[in-house]
């Protein structure tokens, strides 16, 4: 299975008055095509910091984030904003649609900043909507869904592009628990059928419980990494069995 994020040796420290936060502490951990993996941790513990490095929206203080076989600490602004529109998908806490656009104006939308022709766009977003089984919703305005239904827009405007990876801080922040549930199903099932990694923030250890791993993230270090396909009996279970082991380093 192909490595697609290889994180070595990351730290993030932040300059706060005379001190230095250590957001990030010594961060090592590698993630596979087709995984859907769960970044959990309690408020502060570093877990937008390791998303942002991820996603290269920052730069790490020290070590390496290779994805794709990309070192990306080491790409320009350009290069990073080249790299993210070639191969990343972001899904937010907020949704981030346009208010102004139908929903699949607002899944096209990734595509029209590609050049793609209109006629493509409108093909692919309305396929898009479908797997997400918005099918009967797509000329709807996003105040005219509800946040569920808004929040499937926000999958399938991540997906339209087909990217390599998806990131999702939060993505069920702002919904009830019955719909947090239905989200975390949906993207369970996306990661599957469309053979996407999936990388997920969330401070909710019960909605990390439908990730395949979790990374249990405190005071920025990783402190365990849970292997769920064992617990689910997925027949790929084993491929990760050398990284399920408590790695408790203080
Ligand atoms: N720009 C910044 N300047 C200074 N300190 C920061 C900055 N960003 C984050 N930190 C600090 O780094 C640590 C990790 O923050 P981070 O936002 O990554 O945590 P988090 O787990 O995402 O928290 P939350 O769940 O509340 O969003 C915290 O102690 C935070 O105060």
């Amino acid at each position: 299975m192909r490595k697609v994020i290889e994180v070595r040796n990351l730290y993030k420290l932040y300059r706060v008055g005379d001190e230095f936060v250590r957001a990030l502490d010594g961060v090592d951990f590698e993630i596979y095509e087709g995984e859907f993996c769960a970044i959990v941790g309690t408020s502060g513990s570093g877990k937008s910091t390791l998303l942002n490095m991820l996603a290269g929206l920052e730069k790490p203080t020290k070590g390496e984030v290779i994805i794709a076989g990309k070192h990306i600490e080491k790409l320009n602004e350009e290069q990073l904003v080249t790299f993210r529109r070639d191969h990343v998908g972001f899904i937010f806490q907020s949704f981030h649609l346009m208010g102004t656009l139908n929903a699949v104006e607002n899944v096209a939308l990734p595509l029209s900043f590609r050049g793609v022709p209109r006629d493509v766009r409108v093909r692919k977003a309305n396929e898009m909507l479908d797997l997400v089984k918005l099918g009967k919703h797509k000329k709807h305005l996003p105040n005219q869904m509800s946040g569920g239904q808004q929040q499937r827009v926000g999958v399938a405007r991540a997906l339209v592009v087909d990217p390599d990876i998806i990131f999702a801080d939060e993505p069920t922040g702002n919904l009830d628990s019955h719909t947090s549930e239905e989200v975390m199903e949906l993207m369970q099932r996306v990661v599957r059928e469309q053979k996407k990694t999936l990388v997920m923030v969330t401070h909710d250890d019960h909605l990390a419980t439908y990730a395949d791993r979790v990374f249990h993230i405190r005071d920025g270090r990783i402190i365990k990494i849970e292997d769920n396909r064992w617990k689910k009996g997925k027949e790929e279970g084993g491929r990760h069995a050398e990284t399920n082991t408590e790695r408790d380093r203080k």
